[in-house]
């Protein structure tokens, strides 16, 4: 593929730390300001699938099969997403396949063990759809001395022009992560060249894991469906300050968390309810409690993401920030698809040689470019 200049046609692939399924976006981009969002499409991991991909958590279990599944699965979304959209793998210029994080340490004391593990095989996803494929968007960045997440910070920047700063973009999926927009670049300051003043980011705290984690637990399905079990019970104070005695709150941006990072022993003895509450007020108390780390406090929240859907979770962030919360969706995002987009978006960064992480959004020591890129070929 020539990649160059101009609007690529591309695939951005996501399976996210809330097991939820594959979240698949076809957009249109340069990789540097232009979006152009085009279809998007969820296909939700069946209980036995996501059973399986759980027991890899940790990088343990029968992770190879459970790889070939996952990646046959997004060949099956990619093509389902054409059909969709009324095209052919032959208008597809590249398909960035983020893949399924199953380990994510690196923070390590020992230097051999810090890494970032995302399943999926680039090279049998190329195969089986035709398509050239960038995976392992993040290692590159752990190799450097950075965090390898989050990642979607360059993609927030690109959309946000236009929109009052400073601006915070809060994604709430399994784990939850902000990224701080700056001031805009001055008339003619390249976006590119002007360092890395306007965007910092960190992932803030839990998201929803842990109020999936326990309504599962309780038997009362995947999820706390809009919040309702949480707006019937009562945040246990003593259980919130325990939860909010870890460490992480009080270190510095950047910084990022693996999906169960946290214990939720604090709540164990609450009711459903009352449990539901204390770990959703949990997750809205770790958001504002980031709001000294950041350069200035944000003037607007955006939330995207499935926590945007939990109106008990956007009421508790909207009391503990003090300005608009809104969906994204109010400014003409679409909330679940962003992430997929963004791995579309960083797959043409990656080929274009163009940083996919800076200094302030990982901590890696310099901007860093990633990805490993399959062409299709045999399947071997
Ligand atoms: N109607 C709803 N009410 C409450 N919560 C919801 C609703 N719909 C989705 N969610 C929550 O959103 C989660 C899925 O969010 P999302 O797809 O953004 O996560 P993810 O992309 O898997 O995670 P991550 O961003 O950490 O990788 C569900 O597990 C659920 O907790
Ligand atoms: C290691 C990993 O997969 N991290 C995810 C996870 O899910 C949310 C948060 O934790 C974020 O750091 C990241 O995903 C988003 C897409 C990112 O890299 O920006």
């Amino acid at each position: 593929m020539d990649i160059r200049e101009g609007l690529r046609t591309v695939v951005g692939l996501m399976s996210g730390t809330s097991m939820d399924g594959i979240d698949a976006a076809l957009l249109r981009t340069d990789g540097r300001d232009r979006v152009e969002a085009l279809a998007f499409l969820t296909i939700p991991y069946d209980d036995g699938f996501r059973a399986a991909l759980r027991g890899c958590l940790g990088g343990i279990g029968p992770v190879e099969a459970v790889e070939r599944a996952l990646t046959d699965a997004h060949a099956d979304a990619v093509g389902r997403l054409l059909h969709q959209a009324g095209a052919a793998a032959r208008d597809i210029d590249l398909i960035g396949f983020h893949g399924h994080t199953i380990l994510h340490d690196p923070d390590n004391p020992d230097p051999g063990r810090r890494r970032t593990w995302q399943i999926g095989d680039g090279a049998r996803l190329a195969a089986a759809t035709g398509i050239a494929v960038v995976d392992d968007f993040r290692s590159a960045d752990v190799a450097a001395g950075g965090q390898g997440a989050p990642l979607v910070p360059l993609f927030h920047r690109a959309l946000a022009h236009g929109l009052p700063r400073p601006l915070a973009v809060l994604n709430i999926g399994g784990v939850a992560n902000v990224s701080w927009i700056g001031p805009e670049p001055a008339e003619g300051e390249e976006a590119e060249g002007r360092g890395e003043a306007g965007v910092v980011a960190c992932d803030t705290g839990p998201g929803n894991a842990p109020i999936d984690d326990w309504v599962l637990r309780h038997g009362l399905g995947r999820f706390d469906a809009d919040g309702a079990l949480a707006a019937a019970g009562r945040v246990d104070g003593p259980a919130l300050a325990a939860l909010m005695a870890h460490p992480y709150f009080d270190r510095p941006a950047p910084k990022s968390l693996d999906r169960d990072a946290f214990d939720p022993a604090p709540v164990a003895g609450l009711s459903a309810a009352d449990g539901a509450a204390t770990l959703t007020a949990f997750t809205a108390s770790s958001v504002a409690r980031v709001v000294p780390h950041l350069p200035a406090p944000p003037v607007r929240w955006l939330v995207c993401g499935g926590g945007r859907r939990n109106s008990t979770l956007m009421r508790m962030l909207a009391d503990r920030l003090g300005v608009p919360v809104d969906p994204a969706d109010l400014v003409g995002w679409d909330g679940d698809a962003l992430e997929a987009q963004a791995f579309g978006y960083l797959a043409v960064r990656s080929r274009l040689g163009l940083p996919l992480s800076l200094p302030a959004t990982t901590g890696v020591p310099a901007p860093t470019c990633g990805g490993a890129f399959h062409v299709p070929g045999p399947n071997i």
